[in-house]
């Protein structure tokens, strides 16, 4: 069984009703059992997937001195640029951050940055319509996430490397959920992603060459005071394997307030599950956690921490 794959073909090309209610009918059963599935056909052209992949590769098969020419330096609102796990972290990978193309903030070579950036673009539009799909599977009224979410600035994009498994561990991502709305995944063919579901681990087998893997965010857990999972995830590394990702991460801009839906709550005589919060507050809280892990992963700040009632807090 595994993780639905999705055709999504009919959201961008004219006329399909059919075809869209068919992918909504599976993104929805595949919302609440996993919060995850992977979808195809999904707008971004196959060849620039392949060639941000390879151009990726190249850059961190750079030496150490000539990728920390591309550290971080700007005021964006995440250190955009090349960083490394510190080495007390447990997470083993290194990655290199950007935002949009206009933003100004983006530190990698040329080729790079060119090529990325066109990704990021298409990667964007594709987050737009899964949005538009979540928002419609949750049954809020059209163009509700939408209207919500009308700012880009705080998207962002992560390339990532992990290094090979050693004798003793493996871990390449401790578990975690994402923070934002919904984040679109790009493996290459050495897998390791993988999903808890009822306390077991799933693993998200790339459903085929330049499938894109999608998970939902904390902000619609919250917002649809946990209609939505925002699913437990993870990456392990393999002996003798480097393994290469993108992440794109389509986020609300730090300003917004989240907090679960009148909808969700008030309009159908439920309480709120998650007390408000600023999203800037909660990432800052996030990259606390990154660039100072707990000595304890568990007491690392998840979106727990807003929850009111008891079982959701961990
Ligand atoms: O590399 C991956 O496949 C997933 C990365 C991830 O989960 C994250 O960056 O939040
Ligand atoms: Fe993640």
């Amino acid at each position: 069984m595994g993780i639905p794959t999705v055709d999504l073909s009919s959201f961008f090309t004219d006329d399909d009703d059919e075809g869209q209610k068919k992918a909504k009918d599976i993104i929805k059963q595949a919302c609440s059992d996993y919060g995850f599935f992977q979808i195809t056909n999904h707008g971004v052209p196959l060849h620039l997937i392949d060639r941000s992949l390879q151009l990726s590769k190249t850059f961190f098969a750079l030496s150490d001195e000539e990728k920390l020419k591309y550290s971080p330096g700007s005021a964006a609102p995440l250190p955009a640029g090349y960083s490394k796990q510190p080495p007390h972290s447990l997470d083993k990978n290194e990655y290199l951050l950007m935002f949009q193309p206009q933003s100004g903030f983006n530190v990698l070579p040329p080729d790079f940055r060119d090529v990325a950036e066109e990704l990021f673009v298409h990667l964007r539009k594709t987050g737009s319509v899964i949005e538009q799909i979540v928002n419609d599977c949750l049954g809020l009224p059209p163009d509700f996430l939408k209207e919500y979410n009308l700012d880009r600035s705080w998207d962002f994009m992560v390339a990532l490397r992990y290094y090979p498994a050693t004798e003793t561990e493996n871990n390449g991502i401790l578990e975690h959920e994402d923070a934002n709305v919904v984040t679109l995944v790009i493996q290459d063919e050495v897998g390791g992603l993988e999903v808890k579901k009822d306390g077991e681990w799933i693993p998200v087998v790339p459903a085929q060459p330049n499938s894109i893997v999608v998970n939902l965010g904390d902000v619609i857990q919250v917002l649809s005071n946990h209609k939505f999972k925002s699913a437990t995830h993870r990456v392990v590394r393999f002996k003798e394997r480097w393994r290469h990702s993108l992440a794109f991460f389509y986020t609300i801009k730090g300003d917004k307030w989240v907090e679960p839906a009148a909808q969700f709550t008030a309009d159908i005589g439920e309480a709120a599950r998650y007390r408000g919060f600023l999203y800037k507050d909660y990432q800052a809280m996030r990259m606390r956690n990154k660039t100072h892990p707990p000595s304890r992963p568990q007491d690392a700040i998840t979106v727990s921490h807003y929850a009111i009632s008891q079982e959701l807090k961990s």
